[in-house]
Formats: structure tokens, C-alpha cells, sequence
């Protein structure tokens, strides 16, 4: 995770949950509960492959300007059932009831070859239980319940050909040619880790917040989760916006190598998770798409100009992922690195 500077905004809130201050001259702290209700962008992923060219046309302008301005958008008609993401919710939330916190510390970091990672974070600076597991090429999931590794294989099936067809469209928005993407980051052994994560009232929680602002390395982040509130995203205009995604549909989220790819016409956004009000306990299932671990990611020519220099050093995914000592399972942000 890289964490994000201080943000500076002249803007006032409008449609705040909170009392509405003005905001001229005040600098807002990234872990500011200071949220407002925006309404985010919807992509219909039918759409993005309709036949019909002025609908297709009109579906991918959709998708371009939803990476540009916001870095992040809902995906509905995405053609996994209902019913394959809520097994998966539920098998995650088997996990949690079923296991004692005993058999899940088994889990606990060890290896850099580890493929199943869980923790528990409950301090002032992050408040979650996770289950980290590697979903792609190969899939890791821990034995029991077997509700779990059943639906979340099934779901991570499903997914692959929404993972494909998004690298399609993006690389027809960006100019390239339409395969570009999925060749470029060698998608068919692209290295996925999904994150699934509780946060309180299931535990006593120490703070505010879930978890801090920060990027998720990757191509791409999806999202679901069981209920609405905590999470919330930075728009390009420096305004945290509150996360309602519409139900069974993704949240999907620009990646950092998807960031260095496009020289930082695109960002990898920003999110945060706050805690404060939660009433009932949340579920959350974050994957974050990867290229192959030998995947070189270094920004393409099309987007290195004069005007435009090159933003970032190249490295191989796997080496994003180990510097700063980490291991690849923990899927940390170096982004910050990698900018020249
Ligand atoms: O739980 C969430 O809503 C977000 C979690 C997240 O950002 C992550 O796992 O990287
Ligand atoms: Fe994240």
C-alpha cells in the first residue's frame, strides 16, 4: 500500500454526511471521515461489446471517461450470476464463523512461496481481519469450509472473461490495439490475489479506520461486498466519495501497472476504509488482477513524448511486489518507487 499525501481542496461539500463546513483553505487530511454522496460511474459491460456500433461507441466513451476523470467505476451486466456472488460472500463469511481464530493463525505469514495468507490488524492505523489467497494461474484456498473454496473457485471462473473482455475494451480507449493489453501483462498467467476481508463490529476495533489510503499494484482491483458503507475513493478532484455499489454489481478499480503501462494518463486511484459507524459487521472481497510475476511493466511508446516523459522505471511485477521486503502474497504498492 503507498500511502497518500495530504490533500489541499477549495471545494465546498455538497451532499456531505456530515455537517457542511466550508472548506476553503483547509487542508484535509487523507484519513478524513469527510466524505460526500456523489453519484459514480456505471459501466454496462454488455454494452462495451454490443453489436450494434453506436451503442458500442457510446458504451466505450462511457468507459473512457469513467478511467480519466474518476479511476474507477461500478461494472453491471458483467453476466456472472447473482447467485456465484453470493456464494462467494457466504462462503466467506463460513470462513470467519466456521474457524476458530486458532485454526485461521495457521495462515499467519511464513514464506515468501506462501499462496494463503491471513491476519488480524486491530490498532489505531487499521482495523481488519484478512485471508489473502493466491486465485491465479493457480488457485489456493484453505480446505475448510469447503462452502468457501467451492464458491470461490466458481466465482474466480466466472470472472476470468470479465478480466479479458475489460482488458479488450481499455486497450480499444487507449488507441491500442485490442489484444494489447492482454498480451502485454500476459494475462492468461496473470498473478490475482484476492483479499477477503471483515472488518467490525465482527472484533473490538482500536480506531477509525479499516483500512488507511492507499493503491492496490495490479492491472485492475474488483470489488464486491455484503453490505454498503466505509469504503471510500479519492476522486481526481481531491473529494473522498462514499462507495454504494448497486447490488451483484463490481467496483472496479485502476491498478498502479495499469497507471505505469499508460505513463500516468491513467492513475491508480486512491480508497480508504473508515470504520466509525459501522452497525453490522462487513464483508468485502477485493481481487486485485496482476500481470504475470515476469511480466516487465514499463510505460508504452504510444504514451512517452516530448510533452509527455517517461514517468516510471520498468521492473518485473514480481520485483514490484517483493521490493520493500514484502512478499509477493501481501500485494503491496511501490508505486511511489517506480516514479522517476
Ligand atoms: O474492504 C474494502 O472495501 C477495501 C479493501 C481494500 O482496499 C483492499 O483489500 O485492498
Ligand atoms: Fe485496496
Amino acid at each position: 500500500m503507498a500511502q497518500a499525501s495530504p490533500v489541499h481542496t477549495q471545494e465546498t461539500c455538497e451532499h456531505t454526511n456530515i455537517t457542511s463546513v466550508p472548506l476553503s483553505n483547509i487542508n484535509i487530511p487523507m484519513d478524513s471521515v469527510l466524505a460526500v454522496d456523489e453519484e459514480s460511474p456505471t459501466i454496462d459491460f454488455l454494452m462495451l461489446f454490443s453489436d450494434d456500433p453506436i451503442q458500442q461507441s457510446k458504451a466505450l466513451d462511457n468507459l473512457s471517461n469513467a478511467c480519466d476523470e474518476y479511476g474507477f467505476f461500478y461494472l453491471v451486466n458483467h453476466g456472472v450470476p447473482d447467485s456465484v456472488i453470493e456464494g462467494a460472500l457466504e462462503g466467506i463469511a463460513d470462513f470467519f464463523e466456521v474457524t476458530k481464530e486458532e485454526e485461521r493463525k495457521e495462515y499467519v505469514k511464513s514464506s515468501p512461496a506462501d499462496r494463503i495468507m491471513w491476519g488480524l490488524n486491530s490498532h489505531a492505523g487499521e482495523n481488519r481481519e484478512y485471508l489473502k489467497v493466491v486465485a491465479h494461474p493457480q488457485f489456493h484456498c484453505p480446505a475448510k469450509p469447503a462452502s468457501l473454496s467451492e464458491a470461490l473457485e466458481e466465482y474466480f471462473k466466472r470472472f476470468q472473461d470479465v478480466k479479458i473482455g475489460l482488458a479488450r475494451a481499455i486497450s480499444k480507449i487507449l488507441g491500442l490495439e485490442e489484444f494489447y493489453i492482454e498480451k502485454f501483462f500476459n494475462l492468461k498467467s496473470g498473478f490475482d490475489v484476492s483479499a477477503m476481508n471483515v472488518y467490525p463490529p465482527n472484533f473490538q476495533s482500536k480506531g477509525s479506520i479499516g483500512v488507511p489510503s492507499h493503491t492496490d499494484p495490479g492491472f485492475f482491483v474488483s470489488l464486491i461486498q455484503d453490505v454498503n458503507g466505509g469504503l471510500q475513493v479519492l476522486s481526481h478532484k481531491g473529494k473522498w466519495i462514499n462507495v454504494y455499489i448497486p447490488r451483484n454489481a463490481f467496483l472496479i478499480q485502476i491498478g498502479d501497472h495499469l497507471e505505469i503501462l499508460t505513463n500516468g494518463k491513467y492513475k491508480s486511484h486512491i480508497h480508504q476504509v473508515v470504520v466509525d459507524n459501522n452497525k453490522v459487521r462487513r464483508i468485502s472481497l477485493a481481487t486485485l488482477h496482476g500481470p504475470s510475476l515476469d511480466t516487465l511493466v514499463i510505460p508504452a511508446t504510444k504514451f512517452v513524448d516530448h510533452l509527455h516523459p517517461l514517468g516510471y522505471r520498468g521492473m518485473t511485477y514480481k520485483e514490484s511486489l517483493e521490493a520493500n521486503g514484502h512478499h509477493e502474497i501481501e500485494v503491496q504498492s511501490c508505486l511511489e518507487q517506480l516514479r522517476l
